[in-house]
């Protein structure tokens, strides 16, 4: 993330509560942002780092307080916490089922496994995908899920970006209220269901972010990541000009 994302990033985090759910693991999305204002949930939301309201919907065998630096309590949150020795198994046998293949880049995303193939030859892809399905093969509660050019191995649960951004709303106090306005920024096709969560909702901003027309849930469209630096600036300073008033 460049310094100027950040500031921005942080200035909207002033004035909002705000979150940032990403495929990638949280650890590896802290990493990249580097703030201590804001929510993470890696791993599509099956990593929730948030805020510590008690929670009357949620299993909370899959919750864990903890303090941050500061000495402020948060919770996690881990909906496929029983499918981690499985992943651990899962890695190894990709790792070495692949290692043959030039170009695979298996990455761990702690509760689901990517397999980037952008830099595969064309002509190694059948193998690659029969690899992949030797493994998934022996482990029935997984599922794939394609990207691009990347094959996710995911836990089958009923949770996705979009139940995550469910699930923050409802720690936030946000999930009954109908005078909130979330805003959702996304680009790949895993935001599609916090998108559609909004869409639902009737309320809030889902923005996709796209240089080219696609179809989407999204009711809005940003260019690209500079278009999202300005919405973000703008929007920080709209909010800081509003409580000076
Ligand atoms: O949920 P996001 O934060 O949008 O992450 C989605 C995926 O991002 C990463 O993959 C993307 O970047 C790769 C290059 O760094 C590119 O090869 C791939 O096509 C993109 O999808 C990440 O590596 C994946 O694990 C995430 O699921």
């Amino acid at each position: 993330m460049s310094d100027l994302m950040r500031s921005a990033v942080r200035e909207v985090a002033r004035h909002f509560p705000t979150a940032i759910i990403s495929g990638r693991s949280r650890d590896k999305v802290y990493e990249f942002v580097k703030l201590d204002e804001v929510y993470y949930a890696g791993s599509h939301g099956m990593d929730i780092m948030g805020p510590p309201r008690p929670l009357k919907s949620y299993d909370g065998k899959y919750q864990t307080r903890a303090l941050d630096k500061k000495g402020d309590e948060y919770v996690i949150f881990q909906p496929a916490q029983e499918f981690l020795p499985a992943i651990k198994e899962m890695l190894m046998e990709l790792e070495e089922k692949t290692s043959r293949i030039q170009g695979v880049l298996i990455e761990d995303n702690r509760f689901c496994i990517s397999v980037h193939y952008r830099q595969v030859q064309e002509e190694e892809y059948s193998i690659l995908e029969e690899k992949v399905q030797s493994v998934l093969k022996k482990y029935p509660c997984f599922h794939l899920t394609r990207g691009k050019k990347v094959t996710e191995i995911r836990p089958s649960i009923k949770w996705n970006k979009g139940h995550a951004l469910e699930y923050l709303l409802d720690t936030l106090g946000f999930l009954n209220s109908n005078d909130i306005f979330p805003v959702y920024i996304g680009d790949d096709k895993t935001d599609e269901d916090a998108f559609k969560v909004l869409r639902s909702r009737g309320q809030g901003y889902p923005i996709i972010v796209s240089s080219i027309p696609r179809e989407t849930m999204a009711s809005y469209s940003l260019r690209d990541p500079s278009e999202v630096l300005s919405f973000l600036i703008r929007l920080a300073r709209w909010a800081e000009i509003s409580s000076s008033q």
